[in-house]
């Protein structure tokens, strides 16, 4: 199995009745998954996407990672929420979260147009002043404005260091494969444009072009990235919780959901897996966090984090159970040496390995934390390969699908999300949003 789950932990948290009790539940989310039964079905093209996705495209995002890798020094991403984290969280597991700064061949790569700070846009300017740079505008709808602010400013700075024509072969778009104002745009200007399948939704879209160009440029090898979602495509297809571990970690968080948790910390022990937190948190918050309900997803890393949110996981609010994702294999051993003045007093770590120290720190913390009353579900991934992290991603994606169905929500819609949008554009003053302005203003300064 790609990824097991290790329960060991929850002993005196869930009894064996529980278990009992949610297994003709998950058996039915299987189905409603399966035969697209169940809310939100027109968005369930991820499920066999790791064997059933456009060859030709795939062939086509390797040639223009290879173009970008050769003409660019900045490769520049553009996106937002699911058009933005994947292809993050996976380069930064993958090469490193210092990946711009590390010796290799490949171009820098830098993310934008996931916020509204001109700080940050303006800086990014600046870092591709005299350097060779090409875009990639990612956006499903085409209208997400964070982004579109981002593309209007990049292009002008493209067109006006390399001319229109030059500009255009260094401009790639991500999007919907008909409709939306970005495809109009690419189409009018003649741009290379990737799809995302319209059955894909944003976080579920990690695995078609809007993940895989970026990490493809970062020199990740993405057919081992699909072969590792391909593998878990066929593992985690079984019906039965019990030898399913992807189900099991579906039933379990609601299990613990239902019995008064309301918070999951996803942990790791590895600072590359940060941005894997990030890519996580939304597709489990937006996919469960409507109707009133829903776990509440956040994230450590540790020890970093045992040294400041360590405090209140020990001896907080009893509402929290934590996930921790553990690898069996460092990406890279470290051992510590001698000190005959051992005046550091770690002699006793001599030869010892770092992870072997990470390890008993895992160790003491879940005992620790399981003595403060607070659950903990063990996920184990073999190592820090592209096929381990296609698997993990697919893992992740079914889990939550079951898990909510498990909860009674629809898993492939977010709703709420567009609440902010609409004030928003209406305090901007955009056309059509005239009589919400004035609403809007009036509470703003009473
Ligand atoms: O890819 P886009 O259409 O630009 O969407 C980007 C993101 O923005 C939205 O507001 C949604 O809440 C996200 O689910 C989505 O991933």
């Amino acid at each position: 199995m790609s990824v097991r789950v290790d329960t060991q932990h929850l002993s005196g948290f869930v009894g064996e009745n529980e278990y009992k009790a949610l297994a003709p539940q998950v058996k039915l989310a299987h189905e409603m998954l399966h035969n697209g039964t169940g809310l939100g079905n027109d968005f369930i093209g991820w499920v066999d996407l790791p064997t059933n996705y456009d060859k030709e495209e795939f062939a086509r995002i390797k040639e223009a990672a290879k173009r970008i890798q050769a003409n660019s020094q900045v490769f520049i991403v553009i996106g937002i929420g699911g058009s933005y984290l994947g292809a993050r969280a996976a380069i930064e597991f993958l090469k490193s979260p210092n990946y711009n700064n590390m010796k290799k061949d490949t171009p820098d790569i830098y993310f934008t147009g996931n916020s509204i700070s001109s700080t940050a846009l303006s800086e990014l300017l600046a870092i591709c002043e005299g350097k060779d740079v090409s875009i990639n505008m990612i956006s499903k709808s085409g209208t997400t404005t964070e982004p579109a602010i981002a593309f209007r400013v990049l292009r002008e700075f493209l067109e006006k260091k390399y001319g229109k024509e030059e500009a255009r072969k260094r401009i790639y778009c991500t999007t919907d494969k008909a409709r939306g104002t970005l495809k109009q745009l690419a189409t009018k200007e003649g741009y290379e444009t990737f799809v995302v399948p319209d059955d894909v939704g944003g976080r579920y879209s990690v695995l078609t072009a809007v993940g895989l160009l970026p990490i493809a440029v970062s020199g990740a090898d993405i057919d081992a990235l699909m072969a590792g979602a391909a593998k878990a495509q066929q593992e985690y297809n079984n019906a039965d919780m019990f030898t399913n571990p992807c189900y099991l970690y579906a039933a379990l968080r609601n299990m613990l959901y239902r019995k008064g948790k309301e918070i999951e910390i996803l942990v790791s022990y590895e600072p590359c897996y940060t941005m894997m937190c990030e890519w996580w948190k939304q597709l489990y918050g937006e996919s469960e966090g409507k109707d009133n309900k829903g776990l509440f997803p956040a994230s450590v890393v540790f020890s970093t984090d045992l040294h400041s949110m360590g405090q209140y996981i020990q001896q907080g609010r009893r509402s929290l159970f934590e996930t921790v994702v553990l690898f069996d294999k460092a990406k890279q051993e470290l051992y510590i040496g001698n000190d005959p003045e051992n005046v550091d007093g770690l002699n006793f770590l001599e030869g010892k390995s770092m992870s072997y120290v990470n390890e008993k720190a895992f160790e003491g913390t879940v005992l620790a934390h399981t003595d403060g009353g607070v659950p903990n579900i063990v996920l184990h991934v073999p190592d820090f390969s592209e096929e381990s992290l296609g698997a993990l991603i697919y893992f992740f994606e079914k889990a939550c699908a079951i898990s909510g169905y498990l909860l009674g929500v629809n898993p492939f819609d977010q709703p709420g999300v567009e609440s902010y949008k609409k004030n928003m554009f209406a305090l901007l003053g955009k056309p059509g949003y005239e009589e919400q302005k004035e609403a809007l203003e009036a509470r703003l300064h009473k």
